[in-house]
């Protein structure tokens, strides 16, 4: 029998695609993803961790038990003592200041896709909650893995950091115990319940598609 997860993967496995073919993406892997693109990325990134750090803490509020609990408030801890220091190192290099960083004015995209997970953790159930965030975990993995592939990747000047970042085994093992969680979480659930995780975890892995696209063209709102 397969599990939960395999089954979210096979449903998304064409977005899931389409994002690695991404030119922002490829850019990354190869070098050919302008500079500025990326201090684009990095700025909406920094803020929209910010709000991913919440849903961790509302995670670990909504945990059944206190070995998830903890987890939760470690991968908050981990997000903004830790992912968010690459985001500061970058912007320090950029010459942006920690106060401009964490005064970005937020795109539409990031708005709406945070706006989604955030919505989900406060209304939801934790197995959706989970099924909410764990395109952004398991999706910047799967990216990390193949882009270290890519030769000179790892060493490139602007991007190696942030490719060795998300290919880390440290990366890595978050993003496998939340996998875990998450078939842990759906066992016993109903079909009914079962099609909302799995909604939840299309809806963000479009977001996350769309999050590459923003950034690719620093998009902001129209009008
Ligand atoms: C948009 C986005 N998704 C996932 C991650 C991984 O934490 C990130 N930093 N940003």
């Amino acid at each position: 029998m397969s599990t939960f997860t395999e089954r979210l993967w096979k449903h998304v496995a064409p977005i899931w695609e389409k994002t690695h073919q991404h030119p922002f993406v490829t850019g990354l892997g190869d070098g050919t993803l302008p500079v500025e693109s990326f201090a684009f990325y990095m700025k909406q990134d920094y803020v929209y961790l910010i709000d991913y750090a919440k849903i961790f803490a509302i995670a670990s509020t909504k945990a059944h038990d206190l070995e998830t609990s903890a987890k939760f408030a470690g991968l908050q801890e981990a997000t903004l003592n830790g992912e968010m220091a690459l985001h500061r190192q970058y912007a320090e290099r950029f010459g942006i200041s920690r106060e401009e960083l964490e005064a970005t004015e937020p795109s539409f995209v990031m708005i709406a896709y945070t706006s989604y997970m955030l919505k989900v953790a406060h209304q939801g159930s934790l197995a959706e909650l989970v099924s909410a965030v764990l395109p952004c975990m398991w999706g910047y993995w799967e990216i990390g893995k193949k882009l270290a592939k890519v030769e000179g990747a790892m060493n490139h000047e602007w991007y190696g950091e942030w490719v060795r970042t998300y290919s880390s085994e440290e990366f890595g093992e978050l993003a496998a115990w939340l996998i875990g969680l998450m078939d842990q979480l759906a066992e016993g659930k109903s079909e009914q319940e079962l099609a909302r995780l799995e909604e939840h975890f299309l809806t963000t892995s479009k977001m996350e598609y769309l999050f590459w696209d923003m950034a690719y063209r620093k998009e902001m709102w129209p009008c």
